[in-house]
């Protein structure tokens, strides 16, 4: 059953054009492909087309609320509670329910729609998969529409890959990961799908599409009557989480499916989103499934958030961990709030994964997952983050023996105002030094990381850690900020000063290494150069770009018939 049977069907506004048949005021620029027009069926494109025309100005309006509370930060403000929802903060109020289907999510694997890593992803013996249009995905018009066909094929059983050169078919098992959905951020445009004229947004279409294609089948194989299940990013305010609540709202009613069916796990990985746990839950209260602590954003975040203010500049990549108190206070607040309100209250992503060539080395990044997970069960996270399916009996066995046989730590831990924490711990600076190996890697890792998003991969292994967009962010920004304030490089004893002139020298140093890293022939063939010149346009350009995604996002851009790549 599909929502055409709701009546989209019987509109009148077929119009046949460049292979897909699209409703009226809809344009499709990308490729045309049998497959893909699996997915962008005229019903479903109307149905996108519907949430875009109902929210596109809520939309405007969020993202010019975001403008402005930028000029006050740049104008020296802090984020802080909001005064006038002091009621929602203080108030007795409670989430709906957690459903049966997804009580337990002690480890959840997370990875981009690519069908061989789904299918892993769903094997895993995780309990949650969560299928990633976001961090891990580069959103190239062949990976969004793949991505789309790969979950369609997913929540109906019948996905199956056969790799060629290893003669190795995948299938599903016969119990698999629940699977959870994340879309892109407000912010990112879907320029291959044109609405009335403008990009749509991309994390409409991204809904969109999953929605309208499985709703059915997922509340029957997957969610025992819920669903779909989704996580939702890069939120800096409850207002944004009210879209959201009024996007599942239509959906469900459209779909002829009960108010509350969707549920939705929101990243809280922005500063100012810290401030605002209690009032995005009280947007959501009917479709939440509690908060996850995306660490790497929140720190991309912090950056952000203190770009003009000197005093808050953060010390090297490495040393920003889940210890240092600000961070400690964001996960404690986060647990107490959703165990207040009845959800889950999910722990992030340690970034080690499994070094195959070197057992001692593997052996001390599976101990600093351990213990970051250790860190996280006790605090009283419901479940956490794994990246790679090689870490997951690692970390089971550390929830399993945190919380034994019950499913969350809703009931029991850190329910009440256990701990007080004040705007000063979420905000407190964070101890540390910085060091020209610092400015080094963060170069590194940035540029490798673009050069292979703009080659088509969102998430890759770079020297013995996952790195993805909200990773690179940290790198690109931390680089942006100590130009700006040519700051000293205190670590190093030598109290070197960032200037334009050493970074240019950095980066052709690090240029030079990549390439006798990579090797000669993969280096050309590679995007490294492009991705050279936009991180470091980047890095060093007077105001902060608000995303690297964004002005990257152009290079992957390919409308059809070919024509100009810019938004
Ligand atoms: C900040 C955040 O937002 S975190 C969430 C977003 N980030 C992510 O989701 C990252 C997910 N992880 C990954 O993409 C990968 O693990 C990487 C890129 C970090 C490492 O990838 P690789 O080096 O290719 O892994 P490796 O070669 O060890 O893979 C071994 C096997 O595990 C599989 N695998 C690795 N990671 C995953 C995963 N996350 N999900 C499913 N399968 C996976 C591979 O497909 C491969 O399968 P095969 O043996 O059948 O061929
Ligand atoms: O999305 C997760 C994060 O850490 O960022
Ligand atoms: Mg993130």
């Amino acid at each position: 059953m599909g929502l055409g049977m709701n009546g989209y069907a019987s509109h009148a506004m077929r119009k046949t054009g460049a292979g897909y048949d699209l409703p009226d005021g809809v344009d499709i620029r990308g490729r045309f492909d049998e497959e893909f027009a699996k997915i962008l069926t005229r019903d479903a494109l109307q149905f996108v087309a519907e949430l875009q025309r109902e929210f596109r100005n809520h939309i405007k309006y969020a993202m010019e609320c975001r403008k402005e509370a930028k000029m006050r930060y740049n104008g020296g403000a802090v984020p802080g509670f909001d005064p006038a929802t002091t009621y929602v903060r203080e108030g007795e109020w409670m989430c709906a329910p957690v459903p049966t289907a997804v009580a337990d999510r002690r480890v959840e694997i997370t990875g981009p729609v690519e069908r061989k890593m789904i299918i892993n992803a769903l094997n895993s013996g995780a309990k949650v998969f969560m299928a990633d249009f976001e961090d891990a995905l580069s959103p190239s018009w062949e990976n969004l529409m793949r991505g789309h066909v790969n979950l369609k094929d997913a929540v109906d059983g019948t996905i199956s890959f056969r790799d060629k050169a290893r003669n190795r078919v995948y299938k599903l098992n016969g119990q698999t990961a629940k699977l959870f959905v994340r879309p892109r951020g407000w912010h990112l445009p879907e320029a291959h799908i044109f609405i009335d004229g403008e990009p749509a947004t991309g994390c409409l279409v991204d809904f969109g599409f999953y929605f309208f294609h499985n709703y059915a089948a997922f509340r029957q194989n997957q969610g025992a009557g819920f669903g779909p299940f989704f996580y939702l990013p890069k939120m800096e305010h409850s207002r944004e989480a009210r879209i959201w609540n009024n996007v599942f709202e239509k959906a469900e009613k459209m779909a002829g499916i009960e108010k509350g069916s969707i549920r939705a796990t929101v990243l809280i990985e922005t500063l100012p989103a810290a401030f605002q746990m209690n009032e995005i839950l009280y947007e959501l209260r009917d479709h939440s499934v509690g908060l996850n602590c995306g660490r790497w954003d929140y720190i991309f975040s912090y950056v952000k958030t203190f770009q003009t203010h000197p005093d808050r500049l953060l010390p090297d990549r490495v040393q920003v961990g889940m210890t240092q108190h600000f961070m400690r206070s964001y996960s404690d607040l986060l647990i107490r709030t959703c165990h207040r309100r009845g959800v889950h209250a999910m722990g992030g992503m340690a970034a080690q994964i499994p070094i195959r060539d070197d057992p001692a080395a593997n052996e001390a990044a599976l101990e600093l997952v351990r213990q970051d997970k250790l860190r996280e069960v006790k605090a009283g996270h419901d479940g956490t983050w794994a990246a790679h399916p090689g870490l997951i009996p690692a970390i089971m066995e550390v929830f399993n023996n945190n919380m034994g046989h019950a499913p969350h730590q809703i009931q029991t831990m850190k329910r009440e105002e256990e701990v007080h924490l004040t705007e000063e711990d979420l905000l407190q600076r964070p101890r540390g030094v910085r060091t020209m190996e610092g400015l080094r890697l963060n170069t590194r890792v940035g540029i490798q990381y673009l050069a292979a998003w703009l080659t088509g991969t969102g998430s890759v292994p770079l020297y013995n850690l996952m790195e993805d967009a909200a990773t690179a962010e940290i790198s690109r920004v931390q680089n942006w900020q100590w130009l700006k304030y040519g700051v000293a490089l205190d670590g190093d004893g030598l109290g070197v000063k960032v200037s334009l002139d050493l970074f240019g020298r950095v980066v052709e140093e690090e240029m030079d290494r990549i390439e006798q890293e990579v090797g000669k022939d993969k280096f050309k063939k590679g995007m490294y150069k492009e991705a050279c010149k936009i991180f470091t346009r980047q890095c060093t350009a007077p105001a902060l770009d608000d995303f690297l995604t964004l002005d990257a996002y152009n290079h992957i851009v390919i409308h059809r018939p070919k024509a100009s790549s810019s938004l």
